[in-house]
């Protein structure tokens, strides 16, 4: 099986090492063989990055807007075979891997517009005879680290914005999700951009922490970890880089008494375990009132043990394997905090008989009502879920902002006025009422309060003020 090489400069060329991606539903089968970087590789293609940018970012907004439009169109013209590689490389299920792709594939084209509507603003001056405008300008090279939960989303999210607005880009993708990365930059290679304006170096977090330390990089988008988020925080405010972090989770559902039964098990589900829980919006605290609580939480308890977890490709499959071991150890110790700190499980799924072929992990709904728990504080970023009863609203939504994080957060209600006090006060970027607290948009701002974010919103319009810098001129006759 030949290796995928790193695109650098306009060319393939061969990593330093090459890594064996293994499915994770089914671990004797290999999806790929991948070059990896190391920071000599880092080095070459910001280099190239940094040659290309005078160009393009002078380019037309119609070069990006072609260029973008096209890329779009062959995502999603291949969504049911990249989707296939997704769900094979990351374990996410079929159909929820091929709406990941496609997700993709129209944020190529909302920003191939955007690259069309890139507007300044006229002010009038408070100096007679004086005309003030603003305009908008690349950022430079932005370096891109991302995770491997969404390994064609959250790079799509990153790379369309950053061209669109006249960037040249290096892509680090994770280390475990390599695949999908080449493929976008496979399809972005034939898009008809000049060399060097997009470049992807697989490889580790040596590579990432290369990219982010580049003194020619400026600007570094990164979606994964606190810890890593923390570490690239400070290394560019070191260096004056402008820097953008999607980091964790530790999202809320409410349920409130007044609650559609119905539709809040279905919420819950849905955000805490769908995507085998890899989200950093997923519900992993669902805060329930008294009124509701008995039926609810039986209602949700027998739908947990049937859920079919299974092989991400199979036909029926729900829910599919954690990444990696790691992931999937993380899970289990996880689920040994469950007695441990005095919770109770209410309900495990079932694994299938094939479990011991990939990194396959049931489903666990806990419960436990204590704030300090860790299972009630940490991300855990797989499918496990604690239901916390609360007295009222005003403890549900006390019980909600207690966390550090402050991503995403919902409500299940059929009062206007609680869905509107939760609007309000809820401490995070996102709110959500009668709907999931996971799966979001292209088109809108994506992002966080508190630690779950730093730095201007990813997605939508809002993304230009991150790849864009504002210059005002002022002009005298
Ligand atoms: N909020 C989110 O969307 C995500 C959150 N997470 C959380 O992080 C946990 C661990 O996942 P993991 O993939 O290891 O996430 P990491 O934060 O470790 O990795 C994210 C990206 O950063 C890279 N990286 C690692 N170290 C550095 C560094 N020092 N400097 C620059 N880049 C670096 C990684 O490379 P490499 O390929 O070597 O990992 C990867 O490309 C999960 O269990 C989950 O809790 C993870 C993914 C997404
Ligand atoms: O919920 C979503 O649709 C997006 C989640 C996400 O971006 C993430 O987990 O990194």
């Amino acid at each position: 099986m030949p290796s995928h090489r790193l695109f650098i400069g306009g060319d393939w060329v061969h990593g330093s090492t090459c890594r064996v991606v293994r499915n994770p539903s089914d671990l004797e089968d290999v999806v790929g063989e991948y070059d990896c970087g190391d920071a000599g590789h880092v080095d070459l293609a910001v280099r190239a990055a940094a040659a290309a940018l005078p160009a393009w970012s002078h380019s037309t907004p119609q070069q990006r807007f072609d260029a973008l439009d096209a890329i779009g169109s062959e995502i999603l013209a291949r969504k049911t075979e990249l989707g296939t590689l997704l769900a094979r490389e990351e374990g996410k299920v079929l159909a929820e891997a091929i709406g990941e792709v496609a997700r993709a594939g129209y944020i190529f084209k909302f920003f191939a517009g955007e690259a069309l509507r890139m507007e300044g603003m006229s002010v009038p001056s408070v100096r007679p005879g004086v005309e003030v405008v603003t305009s908008r300008e690349a950022a430079g090279v932005v370096g891109l680290v991302t995770p491997w939960n969404f390994p064609i989303a959250i790079p799509a999210w990153k790379t369309a914005p950053a061209l669109a607005c006249g960037n040249t880009v290096v892509l680090k993708p994770s280390e475990l999700t390599p695949g999908c990365a080449w493929a976008l930059a496979d399809i972005i290679s034939r898009a008809g951009l000049p060399p060097g304006v997009f470049n992807l170096v697989n490889g580790g977090g040596d590579a990432g922490a290369a990219l982010v330390g580049h003194l020619l990089v400026n600007a570094v988008s990164f979606t994964g970890s606190s810890t890593v988020g923390r570490k690239i925080a400070m290394q560019c405010a070191a260096d004056g880089k402008r820097c953008q972090l999607e980091m964790g989770g530790k999202n809320p559902l409410l349920v409130m008494d007044d609650a559609d039964l119905e539709l809040s098990v279905a919420c819950a589900v849905n955000g805490a375990f769908f995507s085998t829980g890899q989200r950093c919006t997923a519900s992993s605290r669902i805060i329930v009132t008294p009124g509701i609580y008995s039926r609810f939480v039986e209602v949700l308890a027998s739908r947990t043990r049937t859920l079919r977890v299974g092989h991400a490709l199979a036909p029926g499959t729900e829910i599919g394997p954690a990444v990696d071991e790691r992931q999937l150890e993380k899970n289990r110790s996880y689920a040994a905090l469950a007695e441990q700190e005095g919770g109770r499980v209410l309900a495990a799924g079932q694994l299938p008989d094939s479990a011991h072929r990939g990194h396959y992990f049931a489903p666990l709904l806990v419960t436990n009502d204590m704030p300090a728990a860790r299972l009630n504080r940490e991300e855990v970023f797989g499918p496990v879920a604690t239901v916390m009863r609360a007295h009222d609203f005003d403890h549900a939504l006390e019980l909600a902002n207690d966390t550090p994080f402050g991503l995403s957060a919902g409500i299940c209600t059929q009062s206007l006025a609680l869905a509107s006090r939760f609007r309000q006060k809820a401490q995070a970027g996102m709110v959500m009422v009668n709907a999931p607290t996971a799966g979001v948009d292209y088109h809108v701002p994506f992002g966080g309060a508190k630690a779950s974010s730093m730095g201007p919103r990813e997605q939508g319009r809002a993304a230009l003020e991150f790849y864009t810098k504002v210059k005002t001129h002022y002009i005298a006759p």
